[in-house]
């Protein structure tokens, strides 16, 4: 998938055509503005404003207590780019405005499948995309030294709701080893994929090890049983000493994008160190394919990104399956997220002695 210019009438189709809408213009100008108001309204709580029906800008503005013009503004942006429909009403009567299916579903705070907080989560990554400068230099920042205190919560609470959407999907495509107990999920931070597999292995006791552990009550953790299978310790996956044939399962993921290739390499080693025999490391992470003239919008971005915030990149499954190998691990089939091919999951087992 990827973004593109779409014309909304003949003539701006036939222009699209002939090479003539500059295209580049709407990349940086829709593009940006178009993300900075899905964010501000979200952290507005303009779309839980209309969670219960239709309401013109002044009846959302007061339930947001947002400037009435200005709210006005961003509804109608917002509904020209599918987000929000308006039911116009010549004037004097104001327009209303009602959610849109995608916004029902992926925007309410409240939602099962709600992107409120991933949308929050943007807001961050937008301060530490210096491209220009990296580009320049070579050299990325290190984003997770330079967040705040209060930058946390939101990055934990994007990341859980971004992993909510495929937790199943992780939990249906493993097979732990019989009788496994004991996992690790090394940069896990929310914890989210610990829990789903707790909650589908009943024997199973993770323990979360991330640079920074969610804060309590913030994933509504007592109203589900199997958090108690899940601990968090707070721990730096590059120097943390793993001890030795204690864990069935350790999962990575979507940490070895934020590590260069040396420290993946050594983490893999002491990983496998970490794993009793017949026990399994599920590396899941998007890739980077071989080639981008196969398309890939989105990881060539990422990749982008990942070297402007933490100096390194998404890597080919060919370096994860290797570094598996290199650890004496026997790397398994790749397996792909139905949504999201780009984003896999790459099983590895330690052997088991064999008998003499
Ligand atoms: C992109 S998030 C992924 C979170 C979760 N594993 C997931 O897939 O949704 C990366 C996580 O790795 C953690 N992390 C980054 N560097 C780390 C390090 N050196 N040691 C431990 N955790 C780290 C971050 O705090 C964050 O929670």
């Amino acid at each position: 998938m990827r973004l593109s210019t779409v014309p909304e009438n003949p003539a701006e189709w036939v222009a699209l055509m002939f090479g003539q809408v500059p295209t580049p213009l709407c990349d940086v100008i829709i593009g940006p503005m178009l993300a900075k108001a899905v964010i501000a309204a979200s952290s507005l709580g303009i779309f839980d404003a209309l969670e219960q029906g239709p309401l013109a800008a002044g009846g959302v503005a007061s339930r947001c207590e947002t400037d009435p013009d200005a709210t006005e503004r961003l509804l109608r942006a917002l509904s020209a780019s599918k987000y929000l429909h308006e039911s116009y009403a010549p004037s004097p009567r104001p327009s209303l405005y009602r959610l849109t299916r995608a916004s029902r579903r992926w925007l309410l705070a409240g939602a099962d499948k709600s992107l409120h907080y991933a949308m929050l989560h943007r807001e961050l990554d937008m301060r530490f995309m210096e491209f220009g400068q990296y580009v320049r230099t070579g050299r990325g920042q290190d984003f997770h030294s330079e967040m705040q205190p209060e930058d946390w919560y939101v990055y934990h609470q994007g990341q859980a709701d971004q992993a909510r959407l495929i937790a199943g999907e992780l939990v249906s495509n493993l097979r732990l080893p019989s009788g496994a107990t004991e996992m690790l999920d090394i940069g896990g931070g929310h914890g989210l994929y610990s829990l789903a597999l707790c909650t589908h292995y009943p024997h199973l006791h993770a323990r979360v090890l991330d640079l920074a552990i969610p804060l309590s009550g913030s994933l509504e953790r007592t109203k589900v049983p199997a958090w108690n299978q899940v601990t968090f310790v707070v721990a730096d996956a590059r120097s943390i000493v793993l001890a030795p044939s204690s864990a069935d399962v350790v999962l990575i993921a979507n940490l070895m994008h934020h590590f260069d290739e040396k420290t993946n390499r050594c983490l893999v080693q002491r990983v496998a160190g970490a794993l009793k025999p017949g026990g399994i490391l599920v590396a899941m992470d998007l890739v980077r394919r071989p080639s981008s003239a196969s398309g890939g919008q989105i990881t060539t971005l990422m990749d982008l990104y990942f070297g402007a915030v933490s100096g390194a990149q998404l890597w080919e499954l060919s370096d994860i399956r290797a570094w598996q190998e290199e650890a004496g691990l026997c790397p398994e089939r790749p397996v792909s997220f139905r949504l999201l091919p780009d984003c896999k999951i790459q099983i590895a087992r330690k052997p088991a002695p064999t008998g003499k």
